[in-house]
């Protein structure tokens, strides 16, 4: 962008760098019709570059525009295929920074495909010499468009019922250490934390097939303790049998044996891509397996505030992409997420219809059509001890996954998993008698602990452990700006 060369005029071939807002991309009459797909971006502009003239090119470059000005536009419907910023507004509180909301035509876009979507939202633009930096905050996508994809494979209704489990989080563990054990000691800690109370244990995102244990060893060993933990128990168990690999061949062949097994639920990585995890929810759908997606890799991109894509508009791709299960933050763990951009998160997963919400991040109404609910999970440095918290905080609909939790418990896995089941069952108990758990809370605990050695162990023994670094628990912005 040369913001001192000459205008174009709209419509007209005229050799020289694209002057994006005079070309068309910028729009403020424009009236996003309820069949187009918003995106509302961050924009930082280069020092000395026109906002809008920035904002015009984010459209451009996400949607038809090239650097220059190209004759066969004209033999395109190109006012209708040129994307429009239609609104913009400053960063409260980040000067130098913009709010650009843009619409584009439904026709831009193939049905059912987010790698299609993607290509265009976040294909080439992030990278533009004139932008200091670009983040996709949010995205509305209409109920044409949703129309288009099957969504999650079971659901929040369907997994219950099919668990039997119901009225309160369901819980699950992370198998440590991440790396490292062989099939047989894994299997071990799968039984121990099922047999104490755990509904689920989950591989970590990264086993996968190694040289200490290879896949198929993983598998039987592994549901070889979900049906001892059964028939002990006499509850429905599970346990997320990681399926992520190299190739899609690979990964239908692990599927499919996990579902020879009788696993209820297997286990995909974010990083496998958008392809490969439609394709996956496909296959859960084809043959009623649970779909849990372990969001692995998606801070390298969506941590930071100015630059990246927020996690919000990659659980809407989840939703749209047909997962089950995906984690999205503790609030009170050992990874970032403050409680009201955390709470945005959560009603995507969970709600048939998101209204506007700045507090929570969400800059648009959105509508999940007949798309079935994700059960989202609180995974990371979480223990029994914040069990009020996490309820009072990520409500029932939810896995509380307690890796070092149960793990690290002093008195072995099963001991671990006790303390979080009867921490969780004391605090569910409380909170339907009218109680105001996130008061009482630590009292609860206490009064639940005199009767159970094995949580009393675990309130002492991570009764320091918090995680409050201010400075990762601040919201995406201080909305001031209400949209109409
Ligand atoms: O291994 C763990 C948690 O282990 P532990 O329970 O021992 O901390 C998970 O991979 C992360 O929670 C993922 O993070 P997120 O859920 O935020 O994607
Ligand atoms: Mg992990």
């Amino acid at each position: 962008m040369n913001v001192a060369s000459p205008p174009a005029r709209k419509g007209r071939y005229d050799a020289g760098v694209m002057k994006y807002k005079e070309m068309g991309y910028f729009d403020l009459d424009y009236e996003p019709k309820p069949t187009d797909v918003l995106a509302c971006f961050r924009v930082t502009p280069q020092d000395g570059v026109d906002p809008e003239e920035a904002a015009a090119a984010v459209a451009g470059e996400s949607s038809t525009a090239t650097w220059t000005v190209v004759w066969t536009d004209r033999l395109t419907a190109a006012d209708k295929y040129r994307a429009k910023c239609y609104r913009i507004d400053p960063v409260p509180g980040a000067p130098g920074s913009w709010f650009a909301y843009i619409a584009y035509d439904l026709d831009l876009f193939e049905p059912g495909s987010i790698v299609n979507l993607s290509a265009s939202i976040i294909g080439n633009v992030f990278g533009f010499k004139p932008l200091k930096a670009l983040r996709l905050e949010d995205m509305r996508l209409p109920t044409a468009y949703v129309k288009t994809f099957d969504g999650p494979a079971t659901g929040i209704v369907v997994e219950r019922e099919r668990l039997d489990k119901f009225g309160r989080p369901l819980l699950g563990a992370t198998v440590k250490p991440k790396l490292g054990l062989s099939g047989r000691n894994y299997g071990r800690v799968v039984y121990e934390a099922l047999k104490g109370g755990l509904d689920f244990t989950k591989d970590d995102e990264n086993i996968n097939s190694q040289p200490f244990m290879h896949w198929r060893d993983r598998f039987l060993y592994c549901m070889e303790a979900v049906n001892r933990a059964q028939a002990m128990t006499g509850e429905v168990k599970g346990t997320y049998l990681n399926v992520s690999a190299g190739t899609m061949e690979d990964m239908y062949e692990r599927a499919e044996f996990a579902r020879q097994l009788g696993s209820t639920i297997i286990m995909i990585d974010l990083v496998i891509g958008y392809t490969a995890i439609q394709s996956m929810s496909k296959w859960a759908r084809r043959n009623d397996m649970i779909l849990h997606l372990h969001r692995a890799g998606h801070s390298t991109y969506t941590r930071q505030k100015t630059h990246g894509v927020s996690f919000r508009v990659i659980a809407k791709w989840m939703r749209l992409a047909g997962v089950d299960h995906i984690h999205a933050g503790t609030v009170v763990g050992k990874l970032e997420g403050d409680p009201a951009t955390t709470r945005g998160y959560y009603d995507i997963c969970r709600e048939p219809h998101n209204p506007l919400c700045l507090e929570h991040g969400l800059f648009f109404e959105q509508d999940w059509a007949s798309l079935r609910r994700m059960m989202p999970v609180a995974s990371g440095g979480i223990h029994a001890g914040q069990m009020h918290q996490l309820l009072t905080l990520l409500g029932e609909d939810v896995v509380l996954q307690f890796g070092g939790g149960t793990i690290g418990h002093p008195m072995g896995i099963a001991a671990g998993a006790i303390a979080n089941r009867v921490a969780l069952e004391a605090m569910v108990l409380a909170r339907n008698e009218g109680r105001d758990i996130m008061a009482e809370g630590p009292e609860i605990l206490q009064a639940a602990a005199r009767h159970c050695t094995p949580l009393a162990q675990a309130l002492e023994v991570w009764k320091d452990v918090t995680f409050n670094y201010a400075s990762t628990d601040t919201p995406d912005f201080v909305p001031t700006v209400s949209v109409a």
